[in-house]
């Protein structure tokens, strides 16, 4: 049956939690039956291996879902450097080819039904000279979750995030991502940030020890609300 649903991941900023709570959200829905699969299309910060170039997400991702697919259909672009992944493209004179990317989601999309992409960095991050990962997903209109890496500063990033995020697609639902250490007024953030973005909070992480603890903090409607069809739930 499945044609999947998509989802995409977003966050404040790079290192606020995505990979965290991608793979926490992948597990969540594992557990309710589905089969989902998370996809990485552009990774910067990758390890030489004796296959090739491997990326900590996109194993992580693999490892969250247990696939068994082919490494190079999770994450078909990796670059070495851990910068903007323009920049590393065009270091390595690559042209990320965005039907390639679109292609590589269809493909999962055939075999799972949930397949949740990870972007780099944040919202509006080049992978182009003249096109964006909000491009791609807004162009899609693939629904996005936020997460927000509570520490001073992430209302302003969250709530830019939020309203770039509308004029493109639809902000689902959004995960308040405690990274360690913990910032002054927690609770207090995240409860001006529920008040003033529209979409469901859908899990508040505490710093936890692996995504697989932290799968069980999302809340109970939280495939109803990333729009998962409900005859796959
Ligand atoms: N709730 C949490 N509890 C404990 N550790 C966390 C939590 N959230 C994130 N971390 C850790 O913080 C670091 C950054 O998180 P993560 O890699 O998920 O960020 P990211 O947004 O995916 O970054 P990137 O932009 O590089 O993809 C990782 O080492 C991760 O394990
Ligand atoms: C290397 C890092 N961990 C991410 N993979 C890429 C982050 C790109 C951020 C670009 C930017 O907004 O300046
Ligand atoms: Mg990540």
């Amino acid at each position: 049956m499945p044609l999947g649903h998509v989802i995409a991941v977003t966050g404040t900023d790079t290192g606020v939690g995505k990979t965290f709570a991608a793979c926490a959200l992948i597990q969540h829905a594992c557990s309710r039956g589905l089969s989902v699969v998370g996809y990485k299309p552009v990774a910067s910060g990758s390890e030489a291996t004796s296959e090739g170039l491997r990326n900590e997400d996109a194993l992580a991702l693999m490892a969250a879902s247990g696939t068994q697919l082919p490494y190079a259909r999770i994450n078909p672009y990796a670059f070495a450097d851990p910068i903007a992944p323009h920049l590393a493209a065009a270091d390595d004179d690559v042209h990320i080819d965005r039907a390639r990317l679109t292609q590589g989601v269809a493909a999962l999309r055939e075999t799972h039904d949930l397949v949740i992409v990870e972007g780099a960095g944040g919202w509006q991050v080049p992978l182009g000279e003249s096109w964006t990962f909000a491009d791609w997903i807004g162009a899609n209109a693939w629904p996005v979750l936020m997460v927000v890496g509570i520490r001073l500063g992430c209302i302003n990033h969250a709530l830019l995030s939020a309203q770039s995020i509308a004029a493109q697609t639809r902000c689902v639902g959004w995960v308040a991502n405690g990274l360690p250490p913990p910032a002054d007024r927690e609770a207090d953030i995240v409860e001006s940030l529920r008040r003033r973005l529209q979409a469901p909070l859908l899990a508040t992480l505490p710093a936890l020890s692996t995504p697989a603890e932290a799968a069980d903090h999302f809340i109970e409607s939280t495939l109803q609300s990333l729009e998962v069809p409900a005859s796959r739930r």
